[in-house]
């Protein structure tokens, strides 16, 4: 049994709560607010962001770190992307070397181009920071539905650590050394998944949908190959895999928000409406400073930077992508021609 700590007490900080304490662990969510924390412990139900869920018995809640952090085994950070950073300088100072830390967060730095682990490790060098992604919708790993994801981990012994904490009948885990192609692959999924949701709202199709997903994938691929990535990273659990679910899921807050935006919402109405953080937001921004930073070309999301933040309309977007210049599909060596 490990001691174990989630900090962020949203949706997905709740289900992996769950799926830890059914795993035998002891658990304590943290959350921000008292009011919160005191409703989970009274109704062990977190019925505004994950209903129909029941909390264990045993399962502790907080919102003071002093209880949330001393002697754990494992810290999980599941809090926005956008409060990693300040969460992990708040907690860094006070952690003893080689804490365990999982970060379940998808998203990277708009201003460093970083990515979450990076951001981590910056704050809290003395700690050993892992990432935990896949497609893994927070409802269903509630309801026990079964689920995979990837542990990316700096040592194998430390991933091996990991799987076992989190690995049950209903989430099965794999382990991977490549920690930037897994975080770069969550973040970027997001994006697409906006682009996703919003030809949904537009009244698209199914061959839309596909095409999306399938020249998405490209995009995130040649940014992450070019950024020192695994290829095959994108091709797993937490690159195609997480790109599929959060396109096609109901549950997907970035594809309702981007159905919304679709259906002529601002990309400020469709945030607020959604309710729950919506990702992709920002690391569309991010992306695109990566691609400069890079030199690589990002068509799909570079079109859904102009309609989050430059009130194109959609419609608009799609024409643009599809009267793009003739491409070969992939590179092949029998046509020596760099393809984009
Ligand atoms: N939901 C899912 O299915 C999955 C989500 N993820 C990722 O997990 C991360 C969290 O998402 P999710 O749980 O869905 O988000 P939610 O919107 O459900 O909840 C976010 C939680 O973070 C809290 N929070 C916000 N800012 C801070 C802060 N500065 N310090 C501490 N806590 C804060 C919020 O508190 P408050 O209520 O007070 O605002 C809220 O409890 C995201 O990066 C998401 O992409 C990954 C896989 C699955
Ligand atoms: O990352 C997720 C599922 O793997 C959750 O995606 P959304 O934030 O779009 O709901």
């Amino acid at each position: 049994m490990a001691k174990i700590s989630v900090l962020g007490a949203g949706s997905w900080g709740t289900a992996l709560s769950v799926l830890l304490c059914d795993n035998g662990h002891e658990v304590i969510l943290w959350s921000r607010r008292k009011e919160e924390a005191d409703e989970l412990r009274e109704k062990r139900e977190h019925v505004s962001k994950l209903p129909g869920v029941r909390l264990p018995d045993g399962m502790m809640f907080t919102s003071d770190l002093d209880e949330a952090l001393p002697d754990r085994d494992l810290l999980v950070m599941a809090v926005p992307s956008i409060a990693a950073r300040g969460l992990a300088r708040r907690i860094g100072p006070g952690l003893p070397k080689g804490q365990l830390i999982v970060n379940v967060a998808k998203g990277i730095e708009e201003e460093t181009l970083l990515t979450l682990s990076e951001q981590i490790e910056e704050e809290i060098p003395q700690a050993d920071v892992a990432v935990l992604s896949g497609p893994s919708h927070a409802e269903e790993v509630g309801r026990k539905l079964p689920t995979t994801c990837v542990i990316g981990a700096h040592h194998k012994e430390t991933a091996e650590i990991l799987q076992n904490i989190f690995m049950s009948p209903v989430f099965r885990v794999y382990i991977s050394p490549d920690i930037l192609g897994i975080e770069l692959g969550a973040a970027l999924k997001n994006v697409i998944a906006l682009a996703a949701g919003t030809a949904d709202g537009l009244g698209y199709g199914d061959n839309t949908k596909a095409a999306l997903i399938t020249r998405g994938i490209t995009e995130i691929s040649r940014l992450g190959i070019a950024m020192g990535a695994k290829a095959d990273t994108f091709y797993g659990l937490s690159g195609i895999g997480d790109l599929i679910v959060t396109c096609a899921s109901v549950h997907s807050r970035n594809r309702k928000a981007g159905y919304l935006i679709g259906q002529g919402k601002t990309t400020e109405q469709a945030m607020e409406e959604v309710k729950m953080v919506v990702e992709g937001v920002y690391s569309a921004k991010a992306a695109i400073g990566l691609a400069e930073k890079y030199q690589v070309e990002l068509p799909i999301i570079s079109q859904v930077n102009k309609v989050l933040f430059q009130g194109k309309s959609p419609g608009e977007a799609v024409q643009e992508l599809m009267l793009r210049d003739k491409k070969i599909e992939s590179w092949d060596s029998r046509w020596e021609e760099k393809v984009n």
